[in-house]
């Protein structure tokens, strides 16, 4: 008989296509068990994210049944995990990081540069309402809630167009034309894309076998740039790291919410190990801060 693992995870169709992901990778080792927890993000569904506060609305139920013990491994988008952590919780493994950009999806297959004067968008993230805006200040821009099953529902139904994460599309598998938005005028969220697995602290060894070390380094040198910056999801902030295991590309953006831009800054540089990727990390963070003010 194998040990056996409760896995915990939210029960939207995006959380458990990750959860398989992960859980997938457990079966050849463990006895596995998945168990379904409500957030306070899926209960208020018509509250927007960034009015959570950063409080980690669709993480702090599962990381406490975590840390309780009713559960051995939490599987988290990244993105919605705060930098502050459940205590006596760990990230164990970051899973290979899947497309970090946003994704322009229509009702008739247009792109965004080719919507109608005034189109419909359909976002509640506050980064991407003030990208859009700096786009195209033409558009007008929507409260849209709900899982990525359920935007793409109410696609057609008030909006003319949505912006979701590429990596949710792909996870999902969904045949649909999409515009993957580019880098330079939609720079993603820290984090999008990530998958996150989750373990109580001394538990490690449970799930360290599928970190993806690439990833890992990016996430956390985002991670650091947020907690430097001190802001969540109530600032529109783009942050992306990319790196080849040696040297890295930062890009740190900050816009106001109706799109103009307060501040962009990018730096590449070589590094040797984890420990120094935090530390050029937390210095780019701060060159931003001063910059920002
Ligand atoms: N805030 C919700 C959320 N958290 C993570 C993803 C997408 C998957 C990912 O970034 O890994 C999404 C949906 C979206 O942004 O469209």
């Amino acid at each position: 008989m194998s040990e056996k693992v409760v896995v915990g995870t939210r029960g939207s169709k995006l959380a458990l296509a990750q959860t398989n992901k992960v859980v997938e990778r457990l079966r050849d080792q463990y006895e596995v068990e998945i168990r379904i927890i409500k957030t306070k993000g899926d209960i208020m569904k018509d509250k927007p994210l960034y009015a959570f506060k950063g409080s980690g609305a669709f993480v702090r139920a599962i990381d406490e049944a975590l840390a309780n013990s009713e559960i051995d491994i939490a599987v988290h988008s990244l993105k919605d995990v705060p930098v502050e952590r459940v205590e006596g919780t760990v990230i164990s493994a970051y899973l290979e990081r899947e497309s970090p950009y946003d994704a322009f999806i229509s009702k008739d297959g247009s792109r965004l540069e080719e919507m109608e004067y005034g189109a419909v968008i359909g976002t509640s993230s506050l980064r991407r309402a003030a990208q859009l805006r700096r786009f195209r200040e033409d558009l007008v821009i929507k409260n849209i809630r709900g899982n990525l099953d359920t935007r793409l529902r109410k696609l057609g139904d008030g909006y003319d167009g949505i912006i979701v994460a590429e990596a949710g599309l792909i996870r999902l598998s969904l045949d649909i034309d999409y515009q993957r938005l580019d880098s330079e005028s939609f720079i993603p969220s820290a984090n999008q894309g990530i998958i996150a697995v989750a373990t109580r602290e001394g538990e490690e060894s449970l799930v360290s076998f599928m970190n993806h070390e690439n990833t890992m380094l990016s996430a956390i040198a985002e991670r650091e740039v947020l907690k430097v910056l001190g802001i969540g999801c109530t600032v529109p902030a783009g942050i992306l790291a990319e790196t080849d295991g040696s040297s890295m590309k930062v890009t740190c953006e900050i816009l106001e919410p109706d799109g103009k831009e307060v501040l962009k800054m990018s730096e590449e540089f070589s590094f040797d190990g984890l420990k120094e990727v935090i530390k050029k990390a937390r210095k780019f963070a701060e060159a931003v801060k001063d910059g920002y003010g």
